[in-house]
């Protein structure tokens, strides 16, 4: 058994929600109410951001209304387009979005108004688009050659191994020069245009990256993705989030505060370091030994392990399945394999098991989706969770501000500056 190190707000009970449980007796993983199964087999990523932010499950009427609303909110913006394409090629994908949305606050800021559902709702459907922007407008700027690794956009094991099928013709599409009709606020060509009577965040996610319509298995499972990574109590993204907002910060300004903290390999950003790690082996005996190799010189292994949950990550059994569905879709024979024996030797050697972040990986790269906008999606989804939290913050709000231990020195004796060493 672990012994757990003091320090990090461990078991702290820090505050009061009713947005979610994380694992609690009998409970596990529940969005007000509804257990993650439940919501990953019957629901859609719609039903569940309409859930989080207002408060209950739409009805037909309300989930076909709150679909057209984001179909129409996902138009990029002229200026804001302009802005992304001065953001350098190899800027960190997490920093494009943090400028994206404080930009769009400056140009459609919170008021009486237009409040933070509405914002909310607004940047889940643009930061896609926001993202594919810039990735696809530097990559023509590189010249048409897709040269990936010269953009610093993905990893080259990413590229090597991207599944075929999703990824088939994307090279000349989106080095093409012509935009095309409804994708061109990304500034690619599309074969066919996007039909928005049919948009949901993860087909129109997958036709601004591809350029084409993404076939039903890939847009089911990142719709699912994007269920499981939406809400997740007093993570630490969401507490800071939830800290910007007691100070009465303005709702941009939340959200920026989140993306910046969940970027850490701590926390968001394990999904890209996970990708990273298994595409440096090339078979299942040589990650088993690479992995002990690691743990024995007391290295961490991303996407294991988690501070709340003691058994296991309700959600990583749900995404692991559709990871091996989609390894056998993309025919992939290694890297199901490689994370599996990954897999067996934390449980061995550390009882730790797989988190979200571990076969979220792999699922996404089976897509075609490269690794360095595994995080950035993530936002996409976690955008519905923050946004709760700030609301449930603003409704009874105290500053958040605790207290330190102070373990400096005693007091000093004031030195002149031509005394001091
Ligand atoms: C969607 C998400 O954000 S899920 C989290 C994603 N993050 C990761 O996957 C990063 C890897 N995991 C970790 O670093 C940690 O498990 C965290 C950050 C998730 C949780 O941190 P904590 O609750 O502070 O765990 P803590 O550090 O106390 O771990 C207990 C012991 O298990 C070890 N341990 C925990 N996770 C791992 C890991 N992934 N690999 C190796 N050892 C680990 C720790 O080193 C520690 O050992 P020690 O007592 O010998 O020092
Ligand atoms: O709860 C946490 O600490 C991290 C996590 O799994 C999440 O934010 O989804």
């Amino acid at each position: 058994m672990t012994v757990k190190k003091p320090g990090g707000l461990a078991g702290i009970e820090a505050g009061e929600t009713a947005i979610s449980t994380v694992g609690k007796n009998g409970l596990g993983l529940t969005y007000r109410g509804y257990s993650i199964e439940d919501l990953a087999e019957h629901g859609s990523f719609e039903e569940t951001a309409y859930l989080l932010i207002r408060g209950k499950l739409p009805n037909v009427d309300e989930l076909a209304a709150y679909r057209r609303k984001l179909a129409e909110a996902s138009q990029l913006p002229e200026t804001l387009q302009r802005i992304l394409e001065l953001l350098p090629a190899d800027a960190h994908p997490m920093e494009v979005l943090q400028v994206g949305c404080i930009a769009l606050g400056t140009m459609e800021p919170e008021s009486a108004s237009v409040g933070a559902a509405d914002i909310a709702d607004r940047l889940i459907a643009l930061t896609g688009p926001m993202l594919l922007h810039w990735h696809h407008f530097h990559r023509r700027a590189a010249g048409g050659d897709g040269s990936v690794e010269a953009l610093q956009l993905e990893s080259s094991a990413s590229e090597d191994s991207v599944d075929a099928k999703a990824a088939e013709g994307v090279e000349s599409e989106v080095t093409a020069d012509a935009p095309g009709s409804n994708g061109s606020d990304t500034g690619e060509v599309q074969e066919e245009p996007f039909d928005l009577d049919h948009y949901t965040v993860a087909s129109h996610f997958l036709y601004l990256l591809h350029g084409k319509h993404a076939e039903h298995l890939a847009i089911r499972v990142f719709d699912v993705s994007l269920i499981l990574y939406a809400e997740h109590e007093f993570n630490a993204s969401t507490f800071a989030a939830r800290v910007t907002a007691s100070t009465l910060s303005n709702y941009y300004s939340c959200i920026a505060t989140g993306i910046g903290t969940l970027r850490g390999n701590l926390h968001g950003g394990a999904n890209e370091a996970v990708m990273e790690l298994i595409t440096q082996f090339d078979n299942a005996e040589e990650a088993e030994a690479a992995t002990r190799a690691r743990l024995a010189a007391k290295q961490l292994i991303m996407g294991f392990g988690h501070r709340v949950y003691t058994v296991s990550d309700p959600r990583s059994d749900i995404i692991k399945k559709w990871s091996e569905t989609l390894s056998l879709w993309a025919d992939d024979s290694q890297l199901y394999a490689i994370s599996e024996a990954v897999e067996q030797v934390m449980r061995q050697e550390k009882s730790l098991f797989p988190n979200l972040d571990f076969y979220s990986a792999t699922a996404y790269h089976f897509m075609g989706i490269p690794t360095r906008m595994f995080t950035p999606i993530f936002v996409i989804s976690r955008l519905t969770g923050w946004t709760a939290h700030i609301m449930e913050q603003r409704q009874n709000n105290r500053i958040i501000r605790p207290t330190a231990a102070y373990v400096g020195p005693d007091p000093l004796p004031w030195p002149a500056v031509h005394e001091r060493h």
